[in-house]
């Protein structure tokens, strides 16, 4: 054992110069972030506002340099060297690369770590015994803060194979860190992969930016995970573009997003938008809950014309000529002038509320055209100005211009709709009495997830007309152009030099141009709804309504998408049981399919028997195969009749004594239909003090919801989540809920080392091998 010994002494040398050097920089970072500090508020207002720039480049990069403390290396290729011209072309000592959470290079620029997304680091994931991709051993170093605990080796070149190595034989790279990774207590909150990202999960995070991808696969393949490394990646390998338009994540509740809220900082990133759907468009959250049927009814594309018919409702010919009068002159806004001005407006193709100026300038128009008649002289420029405003001030000529031509905000147009019939009905004749009676609600009832589609159609169709806004944003763009010029003679004159960081003249003008408060792309874009992404991300993709996909395409106009989900685990009644039915109507074919098929999460007997559940209720199921084994990791406990809230509460006191610990790991969910959730959650609580002791149990009960290391839920609030371990509470109860079998599949795909399963009544079909 000498050898490997002398191995992690050299490895841990290895380690300890990146560590210092990362020291070093973020000692730069914060000593420039200092010096600029110091030199305080004086100066010009540019001179300020150069000054804020810097501050804020040098926080960030200390942030990032912060960020990547934790395993900041965690690999070695050993390659085949460059054939050497001096030594008539033999091959001379392997080269080594090491492959790391971020680049380093030392102050001569020689690369001392490979950043993992760079394309240096590509073999580290990718290569195989059969294609090496020129390395010959690939090392996972172990680490445990600063110091290297283990090494896993991987020959992949045969014919320079030694006694030391294990040769790559099994289909997962890195099998001894992975399966170390995935024994891990949870935390309740995700972590990074960077160290053991498998091939199939490499080729997708790597996958181009251009058009849609889709990555379906089964529970626990990790879906998330690589969505989130996807997003780094492209924004490290697309940073100018991506750093300016934004990225944008929507998941599927607030707590999904707090569970994976630590992966992206940690690979670097912060400048990500997450999202919600309900909290989609600025200013609103959507939380409230509907049937399903409603849900299903309001997710259809048909919606589109639907609400285009409402705001066309807006813009009507009156039913009979009017008269008003001003200076004794009888003036008539007639049907057949009303109906050219709107036909004219209309073919501005702007949205309604900004057309409706137009609209008015041209009534107007037309009555001062009767008014100079009936003068019966010409009128002169000053004195038509006069007479227009006059028109304008009357009060019946506002009244019929408004009836006319409406001015409406989104919320007014959706809330009109879905709470007046005849509007309803007037507006979506395509659908029948009884779904027009399902959707419909009480004025101003709270908005659903369902509507947010609705409302943003309608803010898209009607506009904003905000004469303000148009001017502040003129007045931007032209100081922004000049914040532009001055930062090119900035970069050209050198004083960013020296500044570790690379930066073009556009992202430096955001930073200089001094109007307002300095935002950063992604709270410009998370405040503004019309804004255009460069990349959208979606997580649990298969919940999302037609309606809900045409609203998110419209916010990147390239289409530039990952959208991970499983069709198999679909439970909203408006949601995707084929990717081809929900995004060809709105991508056509930009679109492509990648799938993943190894469960990282679930033990072999718990992904087989979901495995079987699913093909006994015809669920879409992607073929799925566990990465690992864990002996025991299914319990049936069928209890007698009335006998389910003490075994429940009986085996949850057991498991927290076995997985959950002091230290803030481990944890464990109780997952019941809806309705039983409540009574559940009051027999879990009553029995934790006896079951662990008085502390131990005060410990817990005082965790926030959010952070609760032992739970009881429905499936609907576990999806994308995990525990180590699961008391399933009577699975056919959960596959007659709302979610129907495909909550039951959620549900028991949900923990990572033991699925306890308490039952009355017989389990489902295929439960049983
Ligand atoms: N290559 C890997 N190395 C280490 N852990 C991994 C790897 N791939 C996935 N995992 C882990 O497996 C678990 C499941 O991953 P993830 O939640 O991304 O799966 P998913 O496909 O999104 O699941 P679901 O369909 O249930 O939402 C997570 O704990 C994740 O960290």
């Amino acid at each position: 054992m000498a050898g490997r010994q002398d191995e992690l002494a050299h490895e841990q040398e290895v380690v300890d110069e990146l560590y210092a050097r990362l020291d070093v920089l973020r000692e730069r970072a914060r000593g420039r972030l200092r010096d600029v500090r110091r030199e305080g508020p004086s100066g010009s207002p540019q001179n300020r506002s150069e000054r804020d720039a810097f501050a804020t480049l040098y926080e960030d990069r200390a942030a990032q340099l912060d960020a990547v403390e934790d395993r900041l290396a965690f690999g070695r290729l050993d390659l085949d060297p460059e054939p050497n011209a001096d030594s008539g072309g033999e091959a001379g000592e392997a080269a080594v690369r090491y492959v790391g959470r971020i680049g380093l290079t030392d102050d001569d620029q020689r690369s001392m770590l490979t950043d993992w997304r760079a394309p240096a680091a590509e073999a580290f994931y990718r290569a195989t015994s059969l294609q090496p991709a020129g390395v010959r051993r690939r090392r996972h170093l172990v680490t445990s803060g600063r110091r290297v605990t283990g090494l896993e080796d991987e020959l992949l070149d045969l014919d320079h194979a030694d006694d030391e190595g294990t040769l790559a034989a099994s289909s997962l790279s890195g099998e001894g860190a992975l399966l170390a990774a995935l024994a891990t207590r949870r935390t309740g909150r995700m972590s990074d992969i960077v160290a053991t990202i498998q091939a199939e999960q490499d080729r997708v995070i790597r996958s181009d930016l251009a058009g849609a991808l889709v990555v379906q696969g089964g529970p626990g393949t990790g879906k998330t995970a690589v969505a989130l490394h996807r997003a780094a990646y492209l924004l490290y390998a697309h940073r100018r573009l991506l750093d300016r338009s934004g990225v944008l994540l929507v998941g599927p509740s607030r707590s999904f997003l707090r569970y994976i809220d630590q992966v992206l900082p940690s690979l670097g990133e912060t400048g990500v938008v997450s999202t919600t759907l309900g909290e989609l468009l600025p200013g609103l959250t959507a939380t409230a809950i509907e049937d399903g049927e409603a849900t299903e009814i309001k997710g259809r594309l048909l919606w589109a014309d639907v609400i285009r018919r409402a705001v066309r409702a807006r813009e009507r010919v009156p039913e009979r000529d009017l008269r008003v009068r001003l200076d004794g002159h009888d003036l008539v806004i007639r049907r057949r002038d009303v109906r050219d001005a709107i036909a004219r407006a209309r073919r501005t193709h702007k949205p309604h509320n900004e057309a409706r100026g137009g609209f008015v300038r041209d009534m107007l128009a037309r009555l001062a055209e009767q008014y100079q008649t009936a003068e019966g002289r010409d009128l002169t420029p000053e004195d038509r100005a006069v007479v227009l405003e006059d028109l304008r001030g009357l009060r019946d000529v506002r009244v019929a211009l408004n009836l006319a031509w409406f001015p409406i905000s989104p919320k007014k147009l959706v809330d009109d709709l879905l709470s007046r019939p005849h509007r309803l009905a007037e507006a979506a004749p395509e659908l029948t009495d009884a779904e027009r009676a399902a959707v419909l609600r009480a004025p101003w009832a709270p908005w659903t997830e369902s509507d947010v589609p609705l409302l943003d159609e309608a803010a898209e169709l009607l506009g904003d007309d905000d004469a303000v806004a148009r001017a502040e944003e003129r007045a931007l763009a032209a100081e922004r152009a000049e914040a532009l010029a001055h930062a090119r003679s900035v970069l050209a004159s050198g004083a960013a030099a020296g500044s570790m960081i690379q930066i073009d003249a556009e992202t430096l003008a955001e930073r200089f141009a001094s109007s307002g408060p300095r935002l950063t792309t992604a709270e410009r874009a998370a405040s503004d709804r019309a804004w255009a992404y460069g990349h959208v991300v979606v997580d649990e993709a298969q919940e999302l309504s037609p309606m809900a996909w045409r609203m998110l395409a419209r916010r990147v106009p390239t289409r530039s998408m990952t959208i991970v989900g499983d069709v198999a685990q679909t439970s909203s009644h408006a949601g995707a049981r084929s990717w081809s039915a929900a995004l060809t109507p709105v991508l056509r074919d930009g679109w492509r399919l990648e799938e993943l098929t190894v469960s990282y999460r679930t033990p072999a007997a718990v992904a087989d028997a979901a495995q079987r559940v699913a093909k006994a209720a015809s669920l879409p199921a992607s073929p799925l195969t566990a990465a690992r084994e864990v002996p025991g990791a299914i319990v049936d406990a069928r209890v007698p009749d009335g006998g389910t809230r003490a075994a429940v509460a009986d085996a949850v006191g057991s498991l927290a004594r076995e997985f959950v610990g002091a230290d803030g790991a481990g944890r464990v969910a109780v997952i019941a239909a809806a309705d039983a959730v409540a009574g559940l959650r009051t027999a879990v609580e009553a029995a934790l003090p006896d079951a662990l002791g008085a502390g131990e149990a005060a410990r817990l009960a005082a965790q926030r919801p959010e952070d609760q290391q032992v739970t009881v839920l429905a499936p609907r609030e576990v999806k994308g989540l995990e525990y180590d371990a699961v008391v399933l509470v009577e699975p056919a109860d959960v596959a007659a809920g709302a979610g129907g079998w495909s909550d039951l599949y959620v549900a028991m795909t949900r923990p990572t080392q033991r699925l306890v399963v308490v039952h009355e009544r017989a389990l489902p079909p295929g439960f049983e091998g």
